[in-house]
């Protein structure tokens, strides 16, 4: 057909031209010798996957967009010699995908006219450059991203964490040190230069488990509208691959290591201990953490007491921020937005039982709202019964929550009865005849004892229900180098 006969003619004419005219090779790699990234490389790929003439490529990979009926064209950077030929200034430019056999490493390179290159490379760069720029400011716009590390390589996908200052729980004191610590670390850039020190801000947040420590991590970020990248340490393998990371972070980001503490803590193992210490204080304030500007790096840990506190002195963490368990202002504010409580008749009861000393965490206080919903008072008691049972909901797996509970039942029932166990508000009365533990009488109010003198079948059933529906963060494993 006359088509395909023009495009073999092109063809030929393009091969021609190769042949007779001289073309000049821009090589752009993705990783300098140091192995950080080019950031010239970002950009071009970020341009060329814009780029609306992408379909006309050899091989292009077809992604769903983020609306269910978007088709993004991406370049496919595992393959090699893909050609994505742009229009610029009336010229024709050429970019070829490399990937290097021995390294595996991508380039891009760039075949231009010779009799181009004057004119055209340094407005095309520039070029580039700002098509980039506009392509992120729109993308920081609609979409931050949460980078995770696969051994010494980032992966990504869109962070879009709820989390906001006004959703965390917290002291509201707090809260505004934080903001205008942010703020006044934003506007900072000339005094860091001036006084020498690097434009970034350390944070270690500590606290027991499920006392929102991650969660203000997110509302951190929405905050700052930065990127999150989180190392998980488990899959750095040592020292240098934890610096390879961090070179491969972009500027305004938050860096987050989770749980340093399994790392650092002596009790564990020493040796391990002392190795992660060296490699997370260079990671801190080492040589290679002067890559890159204006990053806030936080760090979490349960208990700060049994790690090496010179991780922690000033200058290495500037910011320390403790996350208690749930007193009774946090579990109002709680209340209200979790079962649109602003007050209630328990509440002074409520105060009363937290003066003792507060027993959950945010998430499981959380948890409870949340899974009695559709009947306010009944989560209200079953915070205010868990806090008299003194009952840790800690352990790691549901039987062991369900032992734990029920030894707890069984050495307290006489003394404090866990009401929080029953389902029904009313408390059922106990009948005469029946055999109770540790000389309970009739007049005590509790319900689930059966004949045996131990909790039912049914009674611990409700338990396994009700643990289930507390979501606590699995074990905390993980190797070590
Ligand atoms: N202070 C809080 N304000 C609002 N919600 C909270 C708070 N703390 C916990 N939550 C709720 O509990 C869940 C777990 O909290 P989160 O993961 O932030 O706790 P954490 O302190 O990071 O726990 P861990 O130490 O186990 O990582 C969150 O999804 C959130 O819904």
């Amino acid at each position: 057909s006359k088509t395909s006969l023009l495009d073999i003619l092109k063809k030929w004419l393009r091969l021609l031209e190769e042949k007779c005219c001289v073309y000049q090779y821009y090589k752009v790699p993705q990783f300098n010798d140091n192995m950080q990234e080019n950031q010239l490389y970002r950009q071009i790929s970020t341009y060329l996957n814009s780029l609306p003439c992408l379909e006309d490529s050899n091989f292009i990979n077809l992604f769903s967009g983020y609306k269910s009926n978007e088709i993004n064209l991406l370049l496919d950077d595992s393959n090699q010699n893909i050609i994505v030929v742009d229009n610029f200034l009336g010229a024709r430019v050429c970019w070829i995908n490399e990937k290097d056999d021995k390294t595996g490493l991508n380039s891009f390179v760039l075949k231009i006219r010779k009799k181009d290159k004057r004119r055209l490379l340094r407005p095309y760069l520039q070029h580039i450059h700002t098509k980039f720029d506009e392509i992120e400011q729109r993308g920081n716009e609609v979409m931050m991203r949460l980078f995770i590390n696969i051994n010494r390589r980032w992966i990504s996908v869109p962070f879009t964490h709820p989390a906001t200052f006004d959703t965390v729980v917290m002291e509201q004191d707090l809260k505004n040190k934080v903001k205008a610590d942010l703020d006044t670390f934003l506007k900072s850039k000339q005094h860091y230069t001036r006084i020498g020190r690097i434009w970034k801000r350390n944070y270690l947040l500590y606290g027991p488990s499920g006392t929102g420590k991650s969660t203000f991590i997110a509302a951190m970020a929405n905050f700052l509208s930065y990127d999150v990248y989180e190392i998980n340490l488990s899959k750095v393998s040592n020292n240098s691959d934890l610096k390879l990371l961090l070179l491969q972070t972009m500027n305004k980001s938050l860096i987050v290591i989770e749980d340093l503490d399994i790392y650092l803590s002596y009790s564990c193992d020493k040796s391990a201990a002392l190795t992660w210490s060296s490699a997370i204080l260079n990671f801190m304030d080492g040589i290679f953490s002067c890559c890159g500007d204006e990053r806030v790096m936080i760090f979490t840990m349960n208990n700060k007491d049994q790690i090496d506190q010179t991780v922690l002195r000033p200058g290495r963490i500037d910011f320390h921020m403790h996350f208690p368990l749930c007193d009774f202002n946090a579990f109002k504010s709680l209340a209200t937005s979790h079962l649109g409580l602003k007050d209630h008749k328990l509440f002074p009861q409520l105060e009363e039982v937290f003066q003792n000393g507060s027993v959950l965490s945010h998430a499981e206080i959380s948890e409870i709202m949340i899974s009695n919903r559709s009947s306010p008072s009944r989560a209200l008691k079953l915070v205010i019964s868990a806090h008299q049972s003194h009952t840790k909901l800690l352990p790691s797996t549901t039987s062991d929550k369900i032992k734990t509970i029920q030894t707890n039942i069984e050495a307290n029932v006489a003394t404090k009865p866990p009401l929080w166990l029953s389902k029904s508000r009313s408390v059922r009365p106990v009948e005469e005849s029946a055999v109770f533990p540790q000389g309970l009488r009739k007049s005590q109010s509790v319900r689930p004892v059966n004949e045996l003198g131990t909790f039912g079948k049914e009674s611990v059933n409700e338990l396994s229900n009700f643990y289930g529906l507390i979501r606590i963060r699995s074990s905390r494993g993980g190797s070590r180098i």
